[in-house]
């Protein structure tokens, strides 16, 4: 459908006086277990409040409710803020890509064909890049070893990978079972001495290689010269890498270790150099497009780059729909059309969106599809963010989100605003509870002083999450779901995201839209974008999942 329905104004109710404020707290679901629920844990007097005063509900924020191939795979911020920003569920990167490799597509389209093509043409070598874990967030390890297999039956001699390690979407400290798990699937491609496919590069992914929002350029710089020119430590295996970083930075995390070189008689064995290809096998695109601009741009001011490789470089899919980045990509990206803010947008709707750097994007490109352009009556803003280990600084800019927030209800320029708050996820991600601790307490004060703000001017508050983390931070036994306890007795920490439900509350201090609960099937972080466009006056497209309330 390419066509723009209008909005319908809702007859019985015309909208609140004040506007409608969307709060997403980042990684803020609700814990199953009181010890390691760190939002239970935390002092939240405004949001034990809502829980008690306000509409309150809970809905569905992993697996098939977000887009994802199965309901075991955990929710993030692409799928979550892609659900809210569009009130429909697409199947998403993880999903379309698990299909174009089950079907063949993939290998039957023209990118797999130009870059292998390419290879073979000049007998160079096809490199992958990417984060190498099962996390199903960026990418799957699986993808990688499919392709690899596929190129060796398209007669691809040699093959480099350029290892991301993950600890941040599996379990903080994994790196070595994704270690054995490549290096034994490379010995099996080796076996019959027909090829040549190593690991040539690597290190944790929060070290180099995959920044986003442009918060810290000197990452993609330190992946350039790892992956690309080969310059840094040398090891010969990635397993003596991660080992030896490991014994010189006691407790070091996976995602924080250092780059690392692989050498084959002193020299590396895998620099990206000119006639190669490229694949950087990452299907979600906030985490790729700044490498890929370092890969892309024939001038680079962002760093010292040099004259780029003239290589043949493709993602996993297209990671900005508005800018057309990459050129090259194997995989479409789902078809988001119509989101919210496009449709506010037509009706003259004045909006605002605003975020920190970390999770600028979030609130922005992936809210309205994975797309970088703005709408009509789209305001943005960014609040620049620490650069630092956010385990250090766990209040991050919920004080100063808060305070634009809090001036654009009172400006009363803007109908709809939309915010994140990141703490629960960012910090949520370091694993130091203490610290999450204190992530959580900073959005609730935030939460507290938009609802105050709203109480003065008359609008409404949907608050709500994209996913879990922090409501989930301890790893647990499989077998007897007890908390796991380190050598010191202490309990492990969990990094990753959650796979519980999120709560919603709709705080209507008011009662202008005399909303009340609605019956919903299966509710899911889709159906937020109905429920705001529902107590902004309007009826909410059809073909979007129903509101979560009632209005009138
Ligand atoms: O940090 C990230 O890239 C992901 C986890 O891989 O988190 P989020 O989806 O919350 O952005
Ligand atoms: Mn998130
Ligand atoms: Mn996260």
């Amino acid at each position: 459908m390419n066509y723009m329905e209008q909005l319908k104004k809702n007859e019985a109710f015309s909208g609140p006086e004040g506007p409608v404020v969307l709060v997403i707290m980042d990684g803020v679901g609700i814990g199953k277990n009181p010890e390691t629920d760190y939002v239970k844990i935390a002092n939240t007097p405004n949001l034990d409040w809502l829980k008690e005063n306000a509409i309150y509900t809970e809905v569905a924020a992993h697996g098939r409710a977000a887009g994802l191939p199965d309901d075991g795979d955990m929710g993030n911020s692409e799928v979550g803020h892609n659900a809210i920003g569009c009130g429909r569920v697409f199947d998403q990167g993880a999903a379309l890509v698990r299909n174009a490799i089950n079907t063949g597509s993939m290998y039957e389209g023209e990118v797999w064909k130009k870059v292998t093509g390419n290879v073979k043409d000049k007998d160079s070598t096809l490199h992958f890049l990417g984060l190498c874990s099962d996390g199903n967030v960026h990418s799957n390890l699986e993808h990688f070893e499919a392709m690899v297999k596929q190129a060796k039956a398209d007669g691809i001699k040699k093959i480099r990978l350029h290892a991301l390690i993950d600890g941040r979407d599996v379990p903080p400290t994994s790196a070595l079972e994704y270690v054995e798990r490549i290096e034994n699937f490379l010995a099996e491609m080796n076996a019959d001495g027909t090829v040549d496919y190593c690991v040539a590069s690597g290190g944790g992914r929060q070290n180099i290689t995959m920044d986003r929002y442009d918060a810290n350029w000197p990452m993609i710089e330190a992946g350039w010269k790892t992956h690309v020119k080969a310059e840094g430590r040398m090891f010969a295996s990635m397993k003596e890498a991660v080992e030896v970083f490991r014994s010189e930075n006691e407790g070091i995390l996976d995602q924080d270790l250092p780059p690392f070189v692989i050498e084959r008689d002193g020299a590396p064995v895998g620099p990206i150099v000119d006639g190669d290809s490229v694949i950087l096998f990452n299907f979600r695109g906030d985490r790729a497009l700044e490498i890929t601009k370092a890969f892309e741009a024939q001038e680079l001011s962002e760093f010292p780059r040099g004259p780029k490789p003239d290589v043949l470089y493709a993602g996993m899919m297209q990671y900005d729909g508005d800018l057309g980045v990459p050129e090259l990509f194997l995989v479409a990206p789902p078809a988001i059309d119509r989101t919210m803010s496009e449709y506010l947008s037509n009706a003259g709707v004045k909006q605002f969106a605003i975020s920190e750097t970390q999770k600028f994007g979030h609130v922005t490109y992936f809210f309205n599809g994975n797309n970088s352009g703005k709408f009509e009556t789209e305001t943005w803003k960014e609040v620049p963010s620490d650069v630092c280990p956010f385990e250090n600084a766990p209040r991050m800019k919920a004080a100063e989100i808060t305070d634009e927030v809090v001036a654009a209800i009172k400006g009363g320029e803007y109908k709809f605003i939309r915010l994140n708050f990141p703490n629960g996820d960012m910090v949520g991600h370091t694993g130091v509870f203490e610290a999450v601790k204190v992530a959580v307490e900073a959005v609730d004060e935030g939460v507290g002083r938009i609802m105050e703000a709203l109480k003065e001017t008359g609008g409404i508050m949907v608050c709500s999450a994209d996913h879990g983390n922090s409501d989930d931070m301890c790893a647990l036994d499989k077998k007897t779901g007890e908390i796991k306890l380190d050598e010191n007795g202490k309990p492990q920490p969990k990094t990753a995201h959650s796979l519980n439900p999120v709560p919603v509350f709709v705080y209507d201090p008011s009662d202008a839209a005399h909303a009340e609960k609605a019956d919903v099937e299966k509710p899911g972080i889709a159906n937020l974008a109905a429920t705001c466009i529902t107590l902004l006056g309007y009826e909410a497209p059809e073909d979007y999942t129903p509101s979560l309330v009632t209005v009138g």
